[in-house]
């Protein structure tokens, strides 16, 4: 049976569980279960904190995991980033007092607040500036305020909190994160299925379906505007000199992609939902 962790709690653990669902896997029913089995699946979910699910991974506890790029990193494991989820999108910056700090040489010396020693700790080790790190637990952008830190070196995403605390983001991007599956060092059989299906809710969350009817001697500029992922299915039509074509497009661009194919002279377009996808 595949062991994959699932993170029980915090930003990631409701869309993980939600995309294990979408993918045909039978997760926990009550939030106060951690081992959960799925044998049809032939899978086993464990419910762990997403700071601790590189080290059961990477020391080949459990087989697979969902949990953050940074969170991986900041860990030291040897578990591997096997696929990007799209979920969770942050980037992990320094931030310091509007107008007083301005680039990364100003932190030498300084004292910097993150829950994230072991990447930042890299991080400014790698660019050879000296600071003292403190580790906190949360809520971080406090740290300043309260005159325990210089700076912060957090998650961000809007960037809301670090703006309420009077903090202003500086120097290089640390990095870009998201929700990732990582693996342990000899994948296990069945990671290939997992990855397959995952990338299935990925695609039925990223595209949908378009169907237009067209005369034939547009299709060349018509593929132009709706490529596909490999190419159109393009289908006679009872109508001589017309065509019908079916292809998935970005979900992101269905109403430009429509008004565009409308004015090429495609006609009945019509859009629907991608339930489920193996690409
Ligand atoms: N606002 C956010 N937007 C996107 N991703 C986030 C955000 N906050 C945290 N994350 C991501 O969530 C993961 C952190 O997991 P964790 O469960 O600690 O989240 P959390 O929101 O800090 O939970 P909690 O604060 O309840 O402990 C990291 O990968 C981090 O990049
Ligand atoms: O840029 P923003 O959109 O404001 O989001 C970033 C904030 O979200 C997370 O905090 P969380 O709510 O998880 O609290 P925590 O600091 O206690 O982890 C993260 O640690 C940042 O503080
Ligand atoms: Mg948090």
């Amino acid at each position: 049976m595949l062991k994959i962790a699932v993170p029980n709690k915090g930003s990631l653990s409701e869309t993980a569980a939600q995309m294990l669902s979408e993918a045909g896997y039978h997760g926990r029913r009550d939030p106060k279960e951690l081992i959960v089995s799925d044998p049809r699946n032939d899978v086993e979910f464990f419910y762990l904190r997403p700071r601790d699910i590189a080290t059961y991974v990477g020391s080949g506890a459990l087989d697979v995991g969902i949990t953050g790029r940074d969170l991986l990193l900041d860990s030291g494991s040897s578990a591997a980033e096997i696929a990007a989820l799209d979920f969770a999108a942050s980037t992990f910056r320094f931030a310091g007092p509007t107008g007083l700090l301005t680039d990364l040489a100003d932190l030498e010396g300084k004292r910097v607040a993150t829950s994230y020693p072991g990447l930042v700790g890299d991080f400014l080790a790698d660019k050879g500036i000296d600071s003292t790190l403190i580790k906190l637990d949360g809520a971080v952008e406090s740290a300043v305020r309260l005159g325990v830190a210089d700076a912060v070196a957090d998650v961000v995403e809007t960037g809301a909190t670090l703006r309420k605390q009077g903090l202003e983001i500086f120097g290089p991007v640390i990095l870009e994160s998201e929700a990732v599956l990582i693996s342990s060092a000899a994948p296990a059989p069945g990671v290939d299925t997992l990855l397959r299906r995952l990338q299935g809710v990925m695609v039925a969350r990223q595209y949908v379906l378009v169907d237009y009817n067209l005369p034939v001697a547009l299709l060349e500029r018509a593929v132009a505007l709706t490529p596909g992922v490999e190419s159109p299915t393009v289908s006679p039509l009872g109508e001589p000199d017309w065509v019908a074509v079916r292809v998935m497009i970005k979900r992101e661009s269905t109403n430009h992609t429509m008004d565009a194919l409308y004015e090429l002279g495609a006609r009945a377009i019509l859009v629907t939902s991608i339930h489920a996808a193996r690409i």
